[in-house]
């Protein structure tokens, strides 16, 4: 097919929802804010679940599937949290011609639907830690724009939920699971992400803290949230009774976690990594890395051609590299060129006459273009090298890019000059909420309000008298401010 209609920095929405589905991500569909996923989307999502699934194992956290459906009655149970979500339930009120006497919501999230469960099979410290993990779809019936994989009415996932004796277990275990985050963004993604706090107003408001890994996107300036890990403290213990009797035979409350990253990471991939030819895969999820591309030449040799791609192919396979062939002889060469970059393929292989005769083959990168004639003997070591390769350069032009959007702000003007800028913002804050309420209403504009992305986990020094930038007062921490997803 023809290349890309829309350039990435001209118009970039456009070009993001061209994107997902010339790369074959993405099908869109007749219901509003509904996507089909493609296999191509799907690899990517098996890969970081492959990894992920593993992680919790070593944790000794189990999976485990609940019911899609939530009663009135226990969705309620929750009123202030979900007081603010309620617009987004999406409920079920007939089967077939007949109403259902009671409307039955489908899960947004599944505390409400796990937690009284929690609390019959939670009896003594014996029955702790409790650490159960589901893989599933959540419907939220968004109104604001929906974006494939960032914004959509349904959406996969998966939610932790644990619970333990004491708080220092749900801290570390907070901590442990962004970590995983961290690295699936990081090294799977190749996404920098900033660790942090959310605040008070910007955290889930049924618990405790929010711990958050920050994504940026430059060509729009906008800030979004990566994955969270909650600790939900004792709230949701106190609604749903989860007791236990401690050592000491007291009657207590459990400490309770909850955290998530959803489809969302593959948008975010996209977004940073895509160019105007296309997606733009990192080696390590894409579902082909290597695709070889055979190169006949009038009556050269062509089976010898087709018969040394097939050969390598294998090879490379059965060193554990992502390699397929395109063999079909309805498209040429430049075309199957065009479609593998379109679809972001990390390395092309071309096997032509001359390649043949010289027991080589050419191998051009997807990020930089650059071209590389390769023995075939040293074919598995040198194609794992240029992957490895592909893949740090990726995160390392990304983290360049997002650190040159970063501006630090001590004062009002700074703060207003860089957010025009489509900057994400560091500044010294005094961490009142009214202040925050106060910094979205005055940014309050045609690219959308600005609000604390998070107070980092490293943050730099706060010397002495530094006040806060939007309030004049005392200064307590740094935190993050941008618009945002
Ligand atoms: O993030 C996570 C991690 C996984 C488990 N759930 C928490 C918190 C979800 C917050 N939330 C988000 N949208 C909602 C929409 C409708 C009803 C309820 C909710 C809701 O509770």
């Amino acid at each position: 097919g023809l290349g890309l209609s829309n350039k990435k920095d001209e118009n970039f929405g456009e070009w993001y929802s061209e994107v997902v589905v010339s790369g074959e991500m993405i099908e869109y569909y007749d219901i509003s804010g509904c996507y089909i996923l493609r296999p191509w989307a799907m690899a990517i999502w098996e890969i970081m679940q492959e990894f992920f699934d593993a992680e919790i194992k070593k944790m000794k956290i189990k999976n485990c599937y609940f019911p899609l459906f939530v009663s009135p009655g226990v969705l309620q149970r929750e009123k202030d949290h979900i007081e603010g979500f309620a617009p987004e339930v999406a409920w079920v009120t007939k089967s077939g011609e007949s109403d259902l006497e009671v409307p039955i919501a489908i899960r947004p999230t599944s505390e409400t639907v796990m937690y009284p469960y929690f609390s019959k099979w939670i009896r003594g410290h014996r029955d702790l830690p409790l650490r159960l993990n589901q893989w599933c779809n959540v419907v939220r019936w968004e109104f604001s724009n929906p974006t494939p994989f960032i914004r959509s009415r349904e959406f996969l996932w998966q939610e932790g939920h644990t619970a333990f004796a004491t708080k220092e277990e749900a801290d570390a275990e907070v901590l442990d699971i962004l970590e995983l985050y961290r690295r699936i963004y990081e090294e799977y993604l190749a996404v920098p992400v900033i660790k942090g706090k959310k605040s008070e107003l910007e955290k889930f408001a049924g618990g405790f803290y929010t711990t958050t890994v920050e994504a940026f996107v430059p060509n729009t300036g906008r800030g979004i949230q990566g994955a969270t890990s909650h600790c939900l403290g004792q709230n949701f213990a106190k609604m749903f009774e989860i007791y236990f009797e401690n050592e000491k035979r007291e009657k207590a409350m459990v400490w309770q976690n909850s955290w998530a990253y959803t489809t969302r990471t593959i948008g975010v991939m996209v977004m940073v990594h895509g160019d105007d030819k296309g997606l733009v895969l990192p080696p390590k999820v894409a579902s082909v890395q290597v695709i070889f591309v055979p190169v006949p030449y009038k009556d050269a040799n062509t089976q010898g051609i087709f018969d040394a791609c097939t050969a390598t192919v294998n090879t490379l396979c059965e060193a554990g590299i992502r390699a397929e062939a395109d063999l079909r002889d309805n498209y040429s060469p430049g075309w199957k060129y065009s479609h593998w970059e379109m679809k972001g393929v990390p390395l092309r292989i071309e096997i032509g006459p001359k390649d043949l005769a010289n027991n080589q083959v050419r191998a051009v990168r997807r990020d930089n273009s650059a071209k590389k004639d390769i023995p075939r003997a040293d074919l598995v070591e040198q194609v794992k090298e240029l992957l490895a390769n592909i893949q740090q350069s990726l995160f390392d032009a990304a983290k360049q890019k997002r650190d040159a959007c970063i501006q630090v702000v001590k004062t009002w003007d700074e703060f207003v000059e860089a957010l025009g800028q489509k900057k994400m913002v560091l500044a010294p804050w005094c961490d009142e909420e009214e202040v925050e309420k106060e910094v979205k209403a005055r940014t309050k504009g045609e690219m959308g309000a600005c609000k604390t992305l998070c107070s980092p986990f490293e943050e730099p020094e706060l010397p002495e008298g530094t006040i806060c930038f939007a309030s004049g007062k005392p200064a307590k921490r740094w935190s993050y401010w941008g618009r945002s997803y």
